[in-house]
């Protein structure tokens, strides 16, 4: 098992992964999430992990964009609490910064503390961990990284604001992905359908979880790329009491595409080591 994550040790993808990893599977690091999911479609990865959800600003579009229209299967979940903090090279008055460095998912979830340093220029960069890679090898003081405590620590930065999260609980949602699907059928399934633009459409949907004693943990709509205004249903439910072929095969006769990332289990928390 070769299981790619973004970005360089330290990155909060990597440290999700780091805290799952069975025994005997190795870490890849990769770039971006286009090219996460090119390497597990053409088999130089067996498994990627992305992030896919998070406690304060929802689902996570950039990753879940990404999966719709191929065959690839989410066999498991992880759950990360997230503590994003600034990190300079040196002690320094806030003031001062002029330039923060970070992927923009952190800045997504810091945007209210940003609003009293307007001056503050935010640049987005390929991960949280490069970006504090990138501060501690500049040569100019007036810039930090926002990024967590292993980033900070492995760069020798100095933390300069701590834990400036809009909202205290931030968790962060992970799915580990593979092109095969899980043997063993899970509790949850996640699926991405479009619709037929009918009056009625996403009911008749929904009616069909219902009947088939589904329990609807989430829905998503997003739009459909090159159609204006039409969109596309991203659910997640739970599968316990349901024969989830006998779902399928009736989802597909009221939708005009669909997507079923097969089913897994939920998360159960950190082994005590
Ligand atoms: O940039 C990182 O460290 C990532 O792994 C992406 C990310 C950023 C913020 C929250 C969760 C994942």
């Amino acid at each position: 098992m070769n299981i790619g994550y973004l970005g360089i040790p330290g990155s909060y993808s990597e440290t999700a992964l780091t805290e799952y990893l069975p025994a005997g599977a190795s870490k890849t690091n990769v770039e971006s999430f286009d090219s996460l999911v090119a390497m597990l479609k053409s088999g130089e990865l067996s498994h990627i992990i992305l992030p896919v959800e998070n406690s304060t600003t929802g689902m996570i579009t950039r990753t879940m964009d990404l999966l719709k229209y191929e065959n690839v299967y989410i066999v498991d979940e992880w759950y990360l609490p997230i503590e994003n903090h600034l990190w300079a090279k040196s002690k320094m008055d806030l003031s001062e910064l002029t330039h923060v460095y970070s992927h923009p998912e952190a800045f997504t979830q810091t945007e209210d503390y940003f609003k009293d340093y307007p001056n503050i220029k935010r640049v987005s960069y390929t991960d949280t961990a490069n970006a504090a890679r990138h501060v501690a090898e500049s040569d100019q003081t007036t810039y930090a990284a926002l990024a967590g405590d292993r980033a900070g620590r492995l760069n020798g930065l100095v933390k300069i604001a701590s834990d400036i999260n809009s909202e205290q609980a931030n968790t962060t949602r992970f799915f580990i992905l593979s092109t095969k699907k899980n043997e063993e059928l899970g509790a949850l399934s996640y699926f991405y359908i479009e619709t037929p633009h009918k009056p009625g459409a996403l009911l008749k949907l929904l009616n069909i979880f219902d009947e088939h004693k589904c329990n609807l943990l989430s829905l998503n709509s997003r739009p459909i790329q090159n159609k204006p205004f039409r969109y596309g249903f991203f659910i997640e439910v739970d599968i316990l009491d349901t024969n989830l072929g006998a779902l399928i095969n009736t989802l597909k006769t009221e939708s005009t595409y669909h997507h079923t990332f097969g089913s897994f289990n939920p998360f159960r928390g950190k082994e005590s080591p």
